[in-house]
């Protein structure tokens, strides 16, 4: 079949019922719900702009393999220009929701084009497994699947792994084999947008000890499976509200679920890992799963500090409060901040690294750099758009305000900018900076930005360890090595 359209994509929804459920009541036709409706638009316009011709070259390839037109993000890079072919799209997607969306369907179809790509490393433990995940890929490039990932146990007790939780399958774990499959129970998080997905797939960060086998797990559902639970947070927003009072909040919302898996039949051409800590170990740092979305993850990050930076801007001039030192000082901080990250990105694409196995692959270190950088730059971004606002982001009237001819005038008046912006210019502005700094929305937007993939405090940890092994230090040495004769009988030091 190759790239759906937009109405494919919500046929597809149609056509079946996830366990989903929201605010303690089972969501039967997710398309209709108000709360979903608006996020599956955005993901069909997506899905569209693969067949209009203004996109189409840019984020589409006809497929090697089938003749097929395919999304770009299922291309295996081997050279610079397939991984700028798959830049592009990162960019032209993050750009239609302002980087706002982290998990649109270029994000996960990366991480299995990459995991299929390296089915060396699964050989090793059992060819079944790189079989099954290559027939996977092929299966959701050729039907243009969109899907939520888990990577995470929930958050019980985080002193202790999986096999030291009280419940035995807290943690999502194998419970026993069948000549059809492995059972699977127990639960895992935190599964953006899965309500509006096609398919589930489950892997895990590393950091499995001796007698976690059964936790040792990677495996791909749909995600109507029987036993399969969706459990969604509470919404940051009802579906209702207008996109004139709330124009990102009513239009990007992405709900993250809880997934718990009730004696869940995994099909064996489904399994990818099992029952082995060391590949579950090694799967993050042998395939570059991480590396690969993590471009995706860089280019959005960057979209989405820009679109933030250019609300700060705007907010300041319409209230005419640019022209003061301190304003002026802050918003070219998050200019800079914009220019550190594109730089950074560039790096990243023109310094890019060949495996082994002849994958390109954007560099690791300035890539890495991006995401210890913009889990404080992005929340500064808020900061400074929550400095300048100042009260006036608290006193916006709403659209229905505007309408009502009795206090238009009044409205019109006090709520005027600078010379040149009319109330309403004003006040859209103002409700747009709220969304960001102020609403639900906004601040789960901060958050994800800390933890979308991980702990940045453990994060940063490991990339230091990582230089550190490959780092000589040897301008140190060479500084220090003229002091080496002064001191008679210098003791020799272990290196
Ligand atoms: C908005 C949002 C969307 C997300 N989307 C997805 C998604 O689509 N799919 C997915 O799988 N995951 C997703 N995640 C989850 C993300 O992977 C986790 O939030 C992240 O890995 C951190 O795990 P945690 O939230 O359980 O925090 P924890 O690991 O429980 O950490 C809590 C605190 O304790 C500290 N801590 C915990 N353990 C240690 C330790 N061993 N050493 C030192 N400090 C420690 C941490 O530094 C942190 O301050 C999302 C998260 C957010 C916020």
């Amino acid at each position: 079949m190759g790239i759906r359209t937009g109405a494919q994509y919500i046929q597809a929804l149609k056509s079946r019922s996830p366990e989903i459920w929201l605010e303690g009541r089972r969501v039967t036709d997710v398309v209709s719900e108000p709360v979903f409706n608006q996020p599956i638009q955005e993901i069909a316009k997506l899905y569209d702009m693969q067949h209009d011709p203004q996109y189409q070259d840019s984020i589409t390839h006809i497929c090697k393999e089938t003749g097929e037109r395919v999304n770009n993000s299922f291309l295996h890079p081997t050279s610079y220009e397939e991984m700028m072919a798959r830049s592009q799209l990162f960019e032209i997607y993050a750009k239609s929701t302002f980087g706002l969306m982290g998990r649109t369907p270029d994000f996960l179809n990366v991480v299995v084009t990459g995991m299929a790509h390296n089915g060396w490393f699964l050989d090793q433990y059992n060819p079944d497994w790189s079989v099954n995940i290559r027939n996977y890929y092929n299966f959701i490039r050729d039907n243009d699947l969109f899907l939520t990932h888990a990577i995470i146990n929930p958050q019980n007790d985080r002193s202790k792994n999986s096999h030291g939780q009280k419940d035995m399958f807290t943690h999502l774990g194998a419970v026993e084999e069948t000549p059809e499959g492995l059972i699977v129970r127990g639960a895992k998080m935190l599964a953006t947008l899965a309500p509006i997905t096609d398919e589930v797939i489950i892997y895990s960060f590393p950091g499995f000890a001796p007698g976690d086998e059964r936790y040792a797990l990677a495996f791909a559902v749909p995600v109507d499976t029987p036993g399969l639970k969706l459990i969604c947070r509470e919404p940051m927003q009802d579906g209702k509200r207008s996109q004139f009072d709330h124009p990102l909040a009513s239009r990007f919302e992405e709900m993250d679920a809880l997934l718990v898996f009730n004696d869940v039949l995994v099909p064996w051409d489904r399994v990818f890992l099992y029952n082995n800590v060391e590949a579950a170990n090694l799967l993050y740092p042998k395939t570059g799963i991480a590396q690969q979305p993590a471009h995706q993850s860089g280019v959005r990050g960057y979209v989405k500090l820009a679109f933030a930076t250019e609300v700060a801007c705007k907010l300041a001039d319409s209230i005419g409060v640019d022209g003061y030192l301190n304003v002026q000082n802050d918003l070219g901080e998050l200019v800079q901040n914009v220019e550190v990250i594109r730089s950074l990105l560039r790096v990243a694409e023109y310094e890019y690294e060949t495996t082994a196995s002849g994958e390109v692959m954007p560099n690791a270190a300035a890539l890495e750099t991006i995401r210890g950088m913009l889990p404080k730059m992005y929340p500064r971004a808020i900061e400074v758009i929550q400095i300048i606002g100042a009260g006036g982001l608290l006193m916006s009237p709403t659209g229905n305000d505007f309408n009502a001819p009795e206090i238009r005038s009044e409205i019109d008046k006090y709520y005027l900018g600078r010379d040149g912006v009319d109330s309403l210019e004003r006040v859209k502005l103002f409700k747009l900076a709220w969304d960001l700094c102020g609403e639900a929305f906004g601040q789960r937007l901060v958050q994800y930005e800390r933890y979308y993939t991980g702990d940045p405090i453990r994060k940063r940890a490991i990339f230091y360890n990582g230089y550190k092994r490959k780092a000589k230090f040897l301008m140190v040495d060479e500084a220090l090595s003229v002091t080496n004769e002064f001191v008679k009988d210098q003791p020799k030091l272990a290196k």
